[in-house]
């Protein structure tokens, strides 16, 4: 079972758009316009989303971060108290009924301090939850959420329908709070975070009140929710997305892929590095501890029946174990710039 401590999850302000209820949305799709799509694979901390990022924002493309999406879903997930081995179904309902979306602020982009530190922001129906989604507690529940088929035929689809400008917008970011709709969804979000705190507390009377108090109100913004949206200017020029298996499964057709591989110890210290920048203070996991938890991990990945980490066979492999951050990103952008000659994008 899994266990919430949830007191630490704490939701930030919320913002607001058109596109948190998808089903309330009036939605109109060019296929004339089509963009380059990039799928890069990896296992974890071979510096997929860090390249994946920065190569986005040097070509003006949107980066795509499906890892985000698992994690977001298990941070939900065991907000609820679910327990992927018993409540799959429950979990994948969830799933469909999550609006997702990214938000890349646009730094200067031939500063390599600015890719190593830069952050998407990661939106669940239009609550930020960046930094939740990276507590290790999530990382370390997030594999057997990712390991069940019918979460993975649903994010995946959610996947491409985001990398076709469909749904993903994030939220504006001056949020209107004058409508009914935004009252209503700002008192819906105040009842999640009592959800999670009665959740923690196993205070279930309570529980139950809360569960059908945020039914409610999500109907309720659900008919609310502003419906015209312009989706022609939505479709990007390109998108970078990264994950375990974009290449093989999820943008099949994408016009370049490259699987990021990185010996494990190398990859390890990446992640510790990374651990102490973030963390100045509190517990900090020893070298040994990141290494077995990054294998633990990669062979969940690699060995589940579907949607397992896999190179595709027309993937580029880039070994990153000797290459500096900055060999790494120059390396992926040629690649894209020469793909993207080759197939007359450029
Ligand atoms: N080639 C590299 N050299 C040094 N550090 C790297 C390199 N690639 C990535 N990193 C660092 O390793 C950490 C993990 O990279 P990240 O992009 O998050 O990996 P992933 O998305 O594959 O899990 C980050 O702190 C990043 O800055
Ligand atoms: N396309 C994807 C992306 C992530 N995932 C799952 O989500 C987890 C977290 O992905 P991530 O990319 O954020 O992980 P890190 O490599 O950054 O640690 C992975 O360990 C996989 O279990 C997946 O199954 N399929």
């Amino acid at each position: 079972m899994l266990q919430p401590r949830l007191s630490v999850l704490g939701f930030r302000s919320p913002l607001f758009n058109a596109n948190l209820f998808p089903v309330a949305r009036v939605q109109y799709y060019s296929t004339s316009i089509k963009s380059f799509q990039v799928a890069i694979d990896g296992p974890a901390a071979s510096g997929k989303s860090t390249t994946a990022r920065a190569v986005a924002s040097r070509l003006g493309f949107t980066y795509i971060d499906s890892g985000a999406m698992y994690r977001g879903l298990t941070l939900k997930a065991m907000a609820w108290n679910l327990d992927p081995t018993k409540d799959a179904q429950t979990i994948t309902n969830m799933a469909s009924q999550t609006n997702f979306a990214f938000r890349t602020p646009q730094l200067p982009v031939d500063q390599l301090d600015n890719a190593r530190t830069a952050i998407t922001h990661v939106y669940l129906d239009g609550v930020d939850v960046t930094d939740e989604i990276r507590l290790p507690m999530i990382t370390r529940a997030v594999a057997p959420i990712a390991a069940l088929p019918s979460v993975r035929e649903v994010l995946c689809s959610k996947q491409r329908a985001i990398a076709e400008g469909k749904e993903g917008q994030p939220p504006p970011e001056e949020a209107s709070a004058d409508s009914e709709y935004a009252m209503f969804l700002q008192e819906k979000i105040e009842l999640e975070k009592a959800l999670f705190t009665a959740t923690s507390e196993g205070d279930f009377a309570q529980v139950q009140s809360l569960k059908d108090q945020i039914k409610e109100l999500g109907d309720l913004c659900a008919e609310l929710a502003p419906k015209d949206v312009s989706p022609e200017s939505q479709v990007p020029s390109g998108v970078v997305m990264d994950g375990r298996d974009i290449g093989t499964n999820v943008l099949k057709q994408a016009h370049l892929k490259i699987f990021f591989e990185a010996d494990p110890l190398v990859r390890a210290k990446r992640r510790l590095e990374e651990l102490q920048r973030k963390q100045s203070k509190g517990d900090l996991p020893d070298l040994e501890t990141v290494l077995k938890e990054i294998e633990a991990r990669d062979l969940s990945d690699r060995t589940r029946e579907v949607g397992p980490l896999l190179k595709a066979d027309d993937a580029v492999v880039v070994d990153s174990s000797n290459m500096s951050l900055e060999d790494q990103i120059q390396t992926t952008e040629d690649l894209v710039r020469r793909k993207m000659k080759e197939t007359g994008f450029a």
